[in-house]
């Protein structure tokens, strides 16, 4: 609005008819130029004040989102770098109080590590090839699959059926040979040593646990819980047997999928682990190491949950070829 405009309107009147105080108006005894120039101080205090109110609360709200974005997540480590090993000691929570405790196995330090030398890009490859002949023959309706070597469950539409059952009601022994079963349990094993190693436990005192599976994970809608793999969780109350989760990643952040990152839920702010061709990440089970994965929002993702547990209780026997 212009001065002018404004000039020839008549403010507020009291009940005498004058005007109001607050309103500039002319006076009589005021130069015309004097009336003109307060008129437009009046004016330019005014836009300033409402620039002004507008750029804080405009901030305020940039600093609120912001702050959101800022606290929800720093990464712990970027898919396109090469790690030999980055470990991170987190205190162990006080969770492990109310399970037995396993001399030489049970945490007593706590933390997370990811080493990326640790399985070769061939075996990241020929396991991906694993994961993905078994997976072919069954599939969730929604964005989850797994199959499980151990047991040969394997996600099938809504549920889950026995891939080994399958494969003998067919008379059909061709999809895994002897090799990949080997290569499995070799890969396993050098898990399980570095994770020993690394949180100073007897290797020898820690079992391989069920569950232990391929997952195949993509954009499709959950159609049951099983395909919700998004929430927030604690390995060892989700799975009970758990004491360390170890993860290997058979596909790429950024390259053959986005979303999917691995998220350790802490209070400062989030971490992530971009997931990468043959890395392997492993992290006490215990609520210290709350975590989720993103959702995937594009292409296919593909890695497998090694879990393992102090108890003997729990232990599973080696995957093998099913006569
Ligand atoms: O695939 C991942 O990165 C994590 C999966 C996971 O949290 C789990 O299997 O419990
Ligand atoms: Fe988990």
């Amino acid at each position: 609005m212009s001065v002018r405009s404004r000039r020839g309107k008549r403010g507020p009147q009291d009940k005498n008819g004058a005007p109001e105080k607050s309103e500039p108006v002319l006076q009589k005894g005021h130069s015309h130029e004097k009336d003109l120039q307060r008129v437009q101080e009046v004016t330019t205090k005014r836009i300033l004040l409402r620039v002004t109110f507008i750029v804080l609360t405009l901030g305020i709200v940039a600093l609120l989102s912001g702050r959101g974005d800022q606290s929800g997540l720093t990464t712990f480590v970027k898919q396109d770098e090469t790690v030999q090993k980055r470990i991170l000691d987190v205190p162990c929570s006080k969770d492990y109080k109310k399970y037995e405790h396993f001399e030489g196995c049970t945490p007593r330090r706590c933390g997370r590590g990811v080493m990326d030398g640790l399985v070769t890009q061939n075996e990241a490859a020929q396991l991906l090839r694993i994961a993905k002949r078994g997976l072919a023959l069954g599939g969730s309706n929604g964005g989850a699959s797994i199959l499980d070597l151990h047991s040969g469950a394997l996600s099938k539409g809504d549920s889950f059926i026995n891939l080994y059952q399958m494969m003998k009601s067919n008379k059909d022994r061709s999809v895994f040979s002897e090799d990949d079963f080997s290569l499995y349990r070799r890969v396993k094993n050098r898990i399980r040593s570095a994770i020993a190693e690394e949180f100073g436990i007897q290797q020898d005192r820690l079992h391989l646990t069920h569950p232990t599976f391929f997952s195949r994970m993509t954009t499709r809608a959950a159609k049951t819980v099983h395909d919700e793999y998004w929430h927030p969780h604690i390995d060892k109350e989700t799975y009970g047997s758990f004491d360390y989760t170890s993860l290997l990643y058979l596909t790429d952040y950024s390259r053959d999928f986005t979303g999917g990152r691995f998220v350790f839920v802490d209070k400062e702010a989030n971490s992530t682990v971009e997931p990468r061709t043959g890395r392997v990440s492993f992290f006490t089970s215990g609520s210290e190491n709350l975590h989720f994965v993103e959702k995937v929002a594009s292409g296919t993702r593909f890695a497998i949950t090694v879990s393992f547990s102090c108890d003997p209780k729990h232990a599973i026997a080696d995957p093998h070829l099913k006569s």
